[in-house]
């Protein structure tokens, strides 16, 4: 399978490490990005091969695979809409619903609408995939063999869900860096070397989470089962509460759902 990357930076990046890294062939991957810099890394690093324009030499390929910002996507389909015979659309970009996209692209209807995330990079990510009604099943299969080299998929039916998955797992990489970034702080101030610090914190997260991941009990189950009676977890928890850190998480959770609706609004 042919793919074109349109944009080569963060997240286009994450998905072509996780591309080859399945076994897909270099040579079977292009990608236009205008940024020289960006273009010899990935050259160099992945051995693709890179444009600096979007041409038809460019976009000879099943798939080509929209990853430029949102504000940067109107530009990039009026460009491309020439240049579409029957490859699959995917496009990875917040906020952007795929019929907008679709009308960009002069009602090229073979448009599958995808959030990821950067822990794509090591096979780790996980993806949601919407398809237009137009998309047929072999383009379906092939938007997810794409994204599934990134780690697990799901697909939405209701398109408007997509703005709930990008606030918790497209966002959410950054919250659990976040909460790392806490815990190597405290530990650090806990007197605790820096190498001592990430590794009790990144430890901690790994393990915790692949507990959660094999344990058919849920995540409150599991946090009870740290929380001694008046134990230290208990105090730490209680400030927690008392913070309202849980508040502000769901708060925040909420906050990226209701910017990928105002981009979605925004651009049409
Ligand atoms: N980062 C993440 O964790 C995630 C991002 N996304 C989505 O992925 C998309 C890309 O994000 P990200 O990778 O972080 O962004 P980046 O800015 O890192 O990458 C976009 C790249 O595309 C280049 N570019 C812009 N316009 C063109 C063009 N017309 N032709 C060729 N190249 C172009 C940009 O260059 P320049 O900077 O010079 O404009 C930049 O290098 C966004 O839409 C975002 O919403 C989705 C899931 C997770
Ligand atoms: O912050 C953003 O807008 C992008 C989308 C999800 C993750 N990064």
């Amino acid at each position: 399978m042919r793919i074109t990357f349109i944009g080569g930076g963060n997240m286009a990046t994450a998905l072509i490490a996780g591309l080859l890294r399945q076994g897909h062939s270099a040579r079977q991957i292009s990608v236009v990005e205008h940024n020289a810099e960006a273009r010899a890394r990935l050259a160099a690093d992945y051995q693709v091969s890179t444009y600096a324009e979007l041409g038809p030499e460019a976009v000879i390929a099943d798939t080509v695979v929209l990853a430029v910002k949102p504000q940067q996507l109107k530009g990039v389909a009026q460009a491309l809409s020439p240049l579409l015979a029957t490859q699959l659309v995917v496009s990875i970009a917040a906020g952007v619903r795929a019929r907008t996209l679709s009308a960009w692209l002069m009602g090229y209807s073979n448009v599958v609408r995808t959030m990821p995330n950067t822990p794509a990079m090591i096979g780790a990510g996980v993806t949601a995939l919407y398809a237009l009604p137009a998309v047929q099943s072999p383009q379906r299969q092939m938007a997810e063999d794409i994204l599934k080299s990134a780690g697990s998929v799901l697909w939405v039916e209701d398109e408007a869900l997509m703005d709930a998955v990008t606030a918790v797992s497209g966002s959410g990489p950054a919250y659990v860096f976040y909460f790392i970034e806490a815990m190597q702080q405290a530990a650090l101030e806990l007197g605790l070397s820096s190498a001592a610090a990430r590794q009790l914190a990144l430890e901690t997260m790994l393990g915790s989470a692949q507990l959660a991941a094999g344990s058919p009990e849920d995540a409150a189950t599991l946090r009870a089962r740290v929380t001694s009676k008046a134990g230290t977890t208990e105090r730490a928890l209680q400030r927690m509460d008392e913070a309202g850190v849980k508040a502000a998480i769901i708060s925040a959770i909420h906050a990226a759902a209701e910017r990928s609706i105002e981009l979605g609004d925004a651009l049409q």
